[in-house]
């Protein structure tokens, strides 16, 4: 019998939470993880996760290593993109603050900081209807989602703020789900791809 064909994720390695995606995609049955920094690496990928960690910085880098147009592309193409946190930043079309370039893979309004700066940093339970009750997010000077298109599906709410939505192969979330033991998102995006 023939085992099920793998699907192999990247993790775009320019900075932030990096290492925690890798660890948390390896615990996952039929994924082969990897990390990518350079364009011609994402035409072997089912899926990118974009991390978090200073969405500005990464914006710059995207730029810097010349990924701005091929991840648009990869996400045209119908590929999985998974925007956590600063990467949910990235993955929308608009927000407050300039110095970010967003690559607008989804049509969503972000208010970056929107839970105020790192003194509010907490965790919370949340339940998203499609993939299931009670799971831990932990959220560190985490985005909003303050205005969505109507083709946008908000997936989760913290205080009547929405925290996680997808767009056809287009998933983003404001917190950090590699940071806790429940793999139940990461599997739900690989799924997706
Ligand atoms: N934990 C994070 O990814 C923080 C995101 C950061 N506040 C930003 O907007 O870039």
């Amino acid at each position: 019998m023939t085992s099920k064909v793998s699907k192999t994720i990247g993790v775009l390695n320019l900075q932030g939470a990096v290492s925690e995606h890798l660890n948390m995609l390896a615990s996952l049955d039929g994924v082969t993880p990897i990390t990518v920094k350079q364009p011609e690496q994402l035409s072997q990928l089912d899926g990118l996760i974009i991390p978090g960690g200073e969405s500005t910085a990464i914006s710059r880098l995207i730029r810097q290593n010349g990924l701005f147009e091929p991840i648009q592309t990869f996400a045209k193409q119908g590929k999985g993109i998974f925007g956590t946190c600063a990467g949910l930043v990235l993955c929308g079309s608009a927000t407050q603050h300039n110095e970010v370039e967003q690559l607008g893979l989804m049509d969503i309004t972000v208010e970056r900081n929107g839970f105020g700066r790192q003194i509010a940093s907490f965790e919370t339970m949340l339940d998203i209807a499609p993939i299931g009750k009670q799971i831990p997010a932990v959220f560190i000077r985490a985005p909003y989602i303050a205005k969505t298109a109507k083709q946008v599906t908000q997936l989760a709410f913290v205080d009547n703020h929405c925290v996680m939505a997808e767009q056809n192969n287009i998933l983003v979330c404001s917190f950090h789900p590699e940071l806790t033991a429940d793999n139940r998102i990461m599997r739900y995006f690989v799924e997706k791809c």
